[in-house]
């Protein structure tokens, strides 16, 4: 699905919540998918699965009004929405919530690297909250990009956007690539 900010941000924004809907309807309820359904499977596969409604979405988008958009190899697309109930005390979106967005694109853009039989997990992120979320923005888009993948380590880039082109925040992570554990 094309990411670009080039039509005007009323279309974007248009285009954005076509995508979710069409997402959406595929989805499966959320759960955890089986060691058995995703053994055989590269990293990639195992996304796609879920977006084709084959595998289970993870629970904390649903907990947090996200949801994976798209996905290829080195890319990952996720969409929320900022809510009331995803404030703090101060009355802005709470910085966690940027975060689990952002650490969402980074860790699914490297599983999209991973082969059949190995497996990632985030040993560190870094978040900049460059400008505040409320409740008037109607969409966001934290959009993850593979920088490098090795046997061991798995560094990756992202950024929190508005249909309008505003950079929200901007975060980095380095992944652990291991072995997925034996029966996987
Ligand atoms: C304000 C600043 C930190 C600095 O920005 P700069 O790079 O110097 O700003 P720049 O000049 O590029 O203008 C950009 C826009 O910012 C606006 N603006 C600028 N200065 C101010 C100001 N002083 N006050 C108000 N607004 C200001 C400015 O009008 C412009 O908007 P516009 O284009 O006119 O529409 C910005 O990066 C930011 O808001 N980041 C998000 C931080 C955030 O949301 N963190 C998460 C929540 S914390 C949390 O949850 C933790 C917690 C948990 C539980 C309990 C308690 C706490």
């Amino acid at each position: 699905m094309d990411s670009s900010l080039s039509s005007s941000p009323e279309q974007t924004l248009k285009q954005w919540m076509d995508e979710e809907v069409a997402v959406r309807a595929r989805l499966a309820e959320p759960g955890l998918a089986r060691p058995d359904q995703i053994k055989g499977r590269t990293g990639l596969q195992v996304l796609q699965a879920m977006l084709d409604g084959e595998l289970p979405p993870a629970h904390i988008a649903q907990t947090l009004d996200f949801t994976l958009i798209s996905v290829a190899h080195g890319e990952a697309i996720f969409q929320g929405r900022p809510l009331l109930r995803h404030y703090n005390p101060l009355g802005t979106v709470h910085g966690g919530w940027f975060a689990t967005l952002l650490d969402s694109a980074l860790g699914c853009a490297v599983h999209t690297t991973m082969p059949v039989g190995r497996a990632y997990t985030t040993l560190e992120f870094k978040v900049n909250l460059v400008r505040a979320l409320s409740d008037k923005v109607p969409l966001v888009r934290a959009v993850g990009k593979v920088v490098h993948s090795g046997r061991q380590v798995a560094t990756a880039e992202a950024s929190l956007l508005g249909h309008d082109g505003k950079l929200y925040a901007h975060a980095s992570t380095t992944c652990l690539v291991f072995d997925l554990p034996t029966g996987a």
